[in-house]
């Protein structure tokens, strides 16, 4: 049995003129939590997109659980978790009502009150999405991605909007989830939280790959202390590159 839970080759996607991903490979293994970073439209979201079948790409070959998303897109949504913005939920639905109908898609969902529970939204089972606060929101659709119990799950923006100790809850969450099997996808602006969940990280610019590895690789070949620094180091690197192509050019 394949140990790799997603595997991207050479995705190229195009937005009109610009390239929004530009020939993207990566490899997550099962079991594992994986990062992917970049600075704000580095082409993330649409990475993720292009996995789910959300969205069509002009190249490259992409495999999740052994299956494609474009053929294979309702065995692949029973087994894959995605935490859509809470702009995507209807607004007069309350809390409770949103878990039974996400529930009821599901040949095995969990519990959904033990998840409220474990999130500490039980005392908000009975109120409308819309009144939630950003945080409460924000963890409403980390539990909506992790209610049909799946074998891996794509996380977007995790924790953006949530308190030290709300973050601090969802880490703890996922990684207990993780020590179950659960594979993770994650992108985050967060370095802290990226330390601290991530097995193997892809920082990406513009689309392009910039580095990969483990944190610790990463760190190493920066030659910088911390994620945080090595992250900003191979940003500076890769304008650099393209301030000197552009240069080059003219
Ligand atoms: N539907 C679209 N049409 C045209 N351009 C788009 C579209 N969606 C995204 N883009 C552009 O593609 C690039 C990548 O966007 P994307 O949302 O994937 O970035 P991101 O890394 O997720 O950013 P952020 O961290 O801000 O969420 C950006 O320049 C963005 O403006």
């Amino acid at each position: 049995m394949s140990k790799k839970a997603l595997e991207v080759k050479g995705l190229v996607k195009q937005y009109k003129d610009l390239t929004a991903v530009d020939h993207l490979s990566l490899e997550v293994e099962k079991g594992k939590i994986y990062g992917l970073l970049g600075p704000n439209g580095a082409g993330k979201s649409t990475t993720i997109d292009c996995i789910l079948g959300m969205k069509n790409y002009e190249e490259g070959e992409i495999t999740v659980l052994g299956l494609s998303a474009n053929k294979d897109r309702k065995k692949l949504y029973q087994r894959v978790g995605v935490q859509f913005q809470s702009s995507f939920y209807p607004e007069r639905i309350k809390v409770y009502e949103i878990c039974e109908m996400i529930s009821a898609l599901y040949k095995k969902p969990d519990d959904w009150r033990g998840l409220l529970r474990a999130f500490d939204l039980e005392k908000c089972a009975k109120h409308y999405v819309a009144s939630l606060s950003g945080g409460e929101r924000q963890k409403l659709s980390v539990l909506l991605a992790l209610i049909q119990n799946p074998e891996m799950v794509f996380l977007d923006e995790l924790t953006t909007g949530l308190d030290p100790k709300a973050r601090r809850e969802v880490w703890a969450m996922l990684k207990q989830l993780n020590q179950k099997g659960l594979t993770i996808f994650l992108t985050s602006h967060y370095m802290d939280e990226v330390t601290a969940l991530c097995d193997k990280v892809n920082i990406i610019h513009h689309g392009i790959s910039v580095a990969s590895g483990t944190p610790e690789e990463i760190i190493l070949r920066s030659g910088m202390q911390n994620l945080e620094e090595a992250y900003l180091y191979f940003i500076d690197e890769k304008e650099m590159i393209d301030r000197e192509v552009a240069f080059s050019t003219l």
